[in-house]
C-alpha cells in the first residue's frame, strides 16, 4: 500500500489514477474506488489498484488521505511511490503520518507512542495492551483526572480569593481526599505500567552451564525452532545466540552462551568471555546441570555467582542416570527443575517456573496491563510528589497558596503525558523511532 497524506493528496491521486469515465477522485465520496494506476508522465500502465479515498479530517492524518492498494512486490511497489513523487508527493519522515495525527489533534501522545509498542509487539499480551493506549483509555483516565484536580484547584483558589466564600480548613479537607484519591488512581497506573518495559523489551533470560549440559538444544526447545546449532562436542556454541520466545505471554529475550570453563582455544575464550558478560545484565537466568555428572566446581562456581537473580535451575538429561547431588543445598529459593530434551521431559514444568518467576514481586501481568513508557512513568512519578507534597500540606494545615502551587505542578506534568507543551524535540526523538510509513 502506498499512502499520500495532506492539502494536495487528492490532485496527487488524481494525475496517476485513471477511474471509470475519467472521474477524478478527489471529487468522489469517501470510500473504495477502483482504477488502473498510470505513470503520469508516460501515462503508461502500472498496475490495477484499489484506491481509499479518505478526505480529512476523517481519516488517519485528519488530512486528506489517499491509499493505493496494489498487487504487491517491491518492483511494483517502488514504481507506485516513483509515480507519486512524480505527481508532487515527497517521502515521509519516520512516524509522520502518526505525527501528523498528533499535530492536527487527532490522537494525543500517549496514544501516538503506543502505535510504535503496537507494532513492535512481541506477543499477543503486547498487542492486546498496547491497543488499549492506542485507542484512548489511558488518555482518557489521564484527561479524567486533570479534571478533578482543575475543579479542586478552583475550589482552592476561590478560597484564597474570597476567604468569606468558604473556610479554609474546609478546603483543605477536600484537598486531602481528592487528593488521596488522584494518588492511589496514579499509583495504580504505574504499578500496572510496569510491565509496560517487560512488555516492550523482553525479560533478558540468559542460559548458562558447562559445555555440552544442553544449553542449545533448551534454547531450540523453548523456542519450538531449530535456532541453534547442537552437537556431542564440548564447545560447540562460541557466540551468544539471541531470540524471543513467547512463554505464556510474556516475551523472554533468550540467550544461548558458549559453555563456560577454562580454555586454551582462542575462539572459544572470547566465547566464553561473552557468556560471563551476558551474566552481567542478564535479568533472568537458567543453569544448566547435567544431571549424569557430579556436580562439579565449575556447576558450584556458577550457582552461587547466580545466586541473586531470578533464576531456575535445570538438572538436564534426567533420561540418563543419575549422578548430580548436592544442588538442592546451593538452589537457595529458586526453583530445581529435572528436564530430559531427548525424551521431552520437564519443558512445561520449566516454562511454568519461567512464568512465575519473572512475574514475581507483585507485578502481574493481565489485560489491565498498560505499556506506559519511562517518559510516561517518570512523569507520572513526578505527580505523585507534588500531590503528597499537596496532602502533607493541606494536612499541616498550611497556606493554601502553598497547596494551589502544588496542584497547578500536579495538573501539569498529567497534561505532560498526554503531549500537552511537547517541544520539537521532544517529538523528533519519539517519532525518529517509527518506521517508515507509520
Ligand atoms: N488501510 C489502512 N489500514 C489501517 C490504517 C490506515 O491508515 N490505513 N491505520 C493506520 O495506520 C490503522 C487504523 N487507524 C485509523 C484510525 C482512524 C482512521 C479514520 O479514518 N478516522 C476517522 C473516521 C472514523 C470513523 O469513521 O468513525 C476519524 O477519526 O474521523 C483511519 C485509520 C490500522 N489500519
Ligand atoms: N541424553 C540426553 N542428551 C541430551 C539431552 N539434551 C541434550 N543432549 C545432548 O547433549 C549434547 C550437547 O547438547 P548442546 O545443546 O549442544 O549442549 P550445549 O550446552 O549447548 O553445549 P556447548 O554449546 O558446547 O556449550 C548433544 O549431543 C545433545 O543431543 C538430554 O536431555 N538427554
Ligand atoms: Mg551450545
Amino acid at each position: 500500500m502506498v499512502r499520500v497524506s495532506g492539502p494536495e493528496a487528492g490532485r496527487i491521486a488524481d494525475r496517476m489514477l485513471k477511474l471509470k469515465g475519467n472521474a477524478h477522485l478527489s471529487e468522489q465520496k469517501r470510500g473504495m474506488w477502483y482504477g488502473t494506476l498510470i505513470h503520469p508522465e508516460t501515462k503508461s500502465d502500472l498496475d490495477e489498484c484499489v484506491a481509499l479515498w479518505m478526505p480529512g479530517p476523517h481519516s488517519y492524518t485528519a488530512e486528506d488521505v489517499v491509499e493505493f492498494q496494489v498487487h504487491g512486490g517491491l518492483q511494483l511497489v517502488q514504481s507506485v511511490l516513483s509515480a507519486a513523487l512524480m505527481a508532487g508527493a515527497r517521502l515521509a519522515e519516520p512516524g509522520e503520518f502518526t505525527k501528523r495525527a498528533f499535530l492536527n489533534g487527532r490522537i494525543d501522545l500517549s496514544q501516538a507512542e503506543a502505535v510504535i509498542d503496537l507494532i513492535r509487539a512481541k506477543t499477543e499480551l503486547a498487542s492486546r495492551s498496547a491497543l488499549q493506549l492506542v485507542k484512548g483509555d489511558f488518555s482518557e483516565s489521564i484527561r479524567r483526572m486533570r479534571q478533578t484536580l482543575i475543579r479542586l484547584q478552583a475550589h482552592v483558589e476561590v478560597t484564597i480569593d474570597y476567604p468569606e466564600h468558604d473556610v479554609e480548613s474546609v478546603a483543605c479537607a477536600r484537598v486531602i481526599e481528592t487528593g488521596q484519591e488522584l494518588l492511589t488512581e496514579i499509583q495504580e497506573l504505574i504499578r500496572r505500567g510496569k510491565m509496560g518495559r517487560v512488555l516492550r523489551e523482553g525479560i533478558r533470560t540468559v542460559i548458562l552451564g558447562r559445555p555440552n549440559v544442553g544449553k542449545s538444544s533448551l534454547m531450540n526447545a523453548l523456542l519450538r525452532q531449530d535456532r541453534a546449532i547442537v552437537t556431542d562436542i564440548p564447545g560447540t556454541t562460541r557466540d551468544v545466540i539471541e531470540e524471543y520466545a513467547n512463554i505464556g505471554g510474556i516475551p523472554f529475550r533468550i540467550l544461548d552462551t558458549a559453555g563456560i570453563r577454562d580454555t586454551e582455544d582462542i575462539v572459544e575464550k572470547l566465547g566464553v568471555e561473552r557468556s560471563r558478560e551476558a551474566l552481567r545484565e542478564a535479568e533472568f537466568v537458567i543453569v544448566v546441570l547435567n544431571s549424569n555428572e557430579p556436580l562439579s566446581l565449575e556447576d558450584e562456581e556458577l550457582l552461587l555467582q547466580t545466586e541473586g537473580l531470578p533464576r531456575v535451575i535445570v538438572l538436564n538429561k534426567s533420561d540418563l542416570e543419575r549422578r548430580i547431588d548436592g544442588v538442592e543445598p546451593l538452589a537457595g529459593d529458586s526453583a530445581v527443575v529435572e528436564l530430559s530434551l531427548k525424551a521431552g521431559r520437564g519443558l512445561e514444568e520449566l516454562e511454568h517456573e519461567m512464568v512465575l518467576r519473572a512475574t514475581a514481586g507483585g507485578v502481574q501481568m493481565d489485560d489491565a496491563s498498560y505499556m506506559t513508557n519511562a517518559r510516561q512513568n517518570t512523569l507520572l512519578q513526578g505527580v505523585v510528589d507534588d500531590l503528597e507534597l499537596a496532602v502533607e500540606a493541606a494536612a499541616a494545615g498550611a497556606t493554601l497558596d502553598i497547596i494551589a502551587v502544588q496542584l497547578q505542578s500536579a495538573y501539569a506534568g498529567l497534561g505532560q503525558v498526554i503531549g500537552e507543551e511537547a517541544g520539537e524535540d521532544l517529538l523528533n526523538e519519539i517519532f525518529s523511532n517509527f518506521c517508515l510509513g507509520k
